[in-house]
């Protein structure tokens, strides 16, 4: 099936936005230029000069299935993040069963052929169960399908563990995607170890818990050739271990979610749960490091952790509910509207560190919009301007702090392959 886009706002190479028409077929991108001529059998769409971008890549999502359909499914999931523009996304292992043999991945590609809506790269485990005690098989799961190893959802505690998994990562050309926490450093605790914790009496979690696992990572990362891939880093010292690792060549790169760059403890105006997460939201000066390394190249890309729970959990309390908040829906309107049109950063470094960064980084197909490249898509509109509503989300998870704020930049339509997979008032 041929689809032809009329009139389609582009970034061009220099970052300025210019019109065009472009020409989808078999799954490709044929033809980008001004004035595309129709023939009948083909789909025209005029986007009507919206904004239209290559489509988002998100290498850190949980879809809880297996084992956690009641918070996220394959299928509910991937239709929230086609509804964030999102057309590829990699699925963290911390589900029930843990895809840490053949066997389970098998299952989870054959699952995730059945179900997605858009396109899914699964994580097998680091160790098994997730637990730190005994490698996987690298091999078996990498030739099953695995894209990366990683233990998100817990640190991988021992050094030695770790340095192991290195090893054998490296040697298969594979990364360690890392989520760093020292058990010893937790201290139990629900929030940051800061004001806000201070405050309400709660017990923090130091930023040392992070900064300790990547200094310890960075130099396992030296000693072994591995690329080393940081989760959702939260603090200042996280980004200038990363920054002096980068200058002295090892092969480290990193992930900032949109919650931790738009908000940091003292954003926490109540005891709700849905201010919750792992890593927690930091000081203030975290945030604005987080920025700066954003910007200077020490962070490679966003990633959103999108971690769907119940309400009935999340109503819990800020001690006793599970870490985490939702994010594919809300991810570009946020970023959009929070650092683009405050002039933190251009439309253009925001669409990278969407796509084309994740892409590079962990050599996924896609993440730019020229002839050639797969037809995945997204369809924005930078104008609109609408409420955060959870009620609205295709996502099971409704936990977010960011219900009430108004955001622009709603995606209208998503492609992947080719073939439209979400569509704004077109929703079954
Ligand atoms: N980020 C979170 O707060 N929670 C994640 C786990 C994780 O990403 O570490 C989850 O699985 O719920
Ligand atoms: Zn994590
Ligand atoms: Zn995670």
């Amino acid at each position: 099936m041929t689809i032809i886009f009329k009139r389609a706002r582009l970034l061009n190479q220099q970052g300025e936005l210019t019109l065009a028409d472009i020409k989808m077929n078999d799954g490709r991108i044929v033809q980008i230029a001004p004035h595309i001529a129709v023939s009948d059998h083909d789909e025209v769409i005029d986007v009507c000069e919206q904004f239209v971008a290559p489509g988002f890549i998100d290498v850190h999502v949980h879809l809880r299935e297996p084992g956690g359909e009641h918070k996220e499914t394959i299928a509910t999931g991937t239709l929230a993040a086609a509804k964030g523009g999102f057309t590829t996304i990699a699925a963290m292992p911390n589900t029930k069963p843990v895809p840490d043999t053949k066997q389970q991945m098998a299952w989870l590609v054959n699952r995730i052929r059945e179900t997605a809506h858009v396109r899914v790269l699964p994580y097998a485990s680091i160790t098994i169960r997730q637990a730190g005690k005994q490698l996987v098989d690298f091999a078996a799961l990498k030739e099953a399908g695995a894209f990366a190893f990683t233990d998100d959802g817990v640190g991988v505690q021992s050094a030695r563990m770790m340095y192991e998994a290195m090893k054998q990562a490296a040697s298969l050309d594979m990364p360690i995607v890392a989520h760093c926490e020292d058990e010893t450093l937790t201290y139990k605790g629900c929030v940051h170890d800061g004001s806000f914790a201070k405050r309400h009496g709660l017990l923090g979690i130091p930023s040392v818990c992070e900064s300790v696992h990547i200094a310890r990572d960075v130099l396992l990362a030296e000693a072994t050739g591995c690329h080393y891939h940081v989760c959702h880093i939260s603090t200042k010292q996280s980004v200038r271990i990363v920054r002096e690792a980068k200058q002295a060549g090892i092969r480290v790169t990193a992930e900032v979610t949109p919650h931790h760059l738009l908000l940091c403890d003292e954003d926490i105006h109540s005891l709700d749960a849905n201010f919750k997460m792992n890593p927690p939201l930091r000081a203030k000066e975290d945030q604005q490091a987080l920025i700066e390394g954003l910007l200077d190249g020490t962070i490679d890309f966003i990633a959103t952790d999108h971690a769907p729970h119940t309400e009935e959990e999340k109503s819990e309390g800020m001690a006793l509910a599970p870490f985490g908040i939702v994010g594919l829906e809300t991810a570009f309107p946020l970023l959009y509207t929070h650092l683009v049109e405050k002039g933190i950063c251009t439309l253009k470094q925001l669409v990278d560190w969407l796509s084309k960064k994740p892409a590079e980084t962990f050599r996924i197909e896609g993440g730019e919009l020229k002839v050639g490249a797969k037809a995945d898509v997204v369809v924005i509109d930078l104008h609109h301007e609408q409420v955060i509503d959870p009620h609205t989300f295709a996502s099971k998870g409704k936990n977010t702090p960011f219900a009430g704020w108004t955001c622009k930049g709603w995606p209208t339509m998503t492609i992947v392959d080719g073939k439209i997979v979400w569509q704004k008032g077109r929703e079954r």
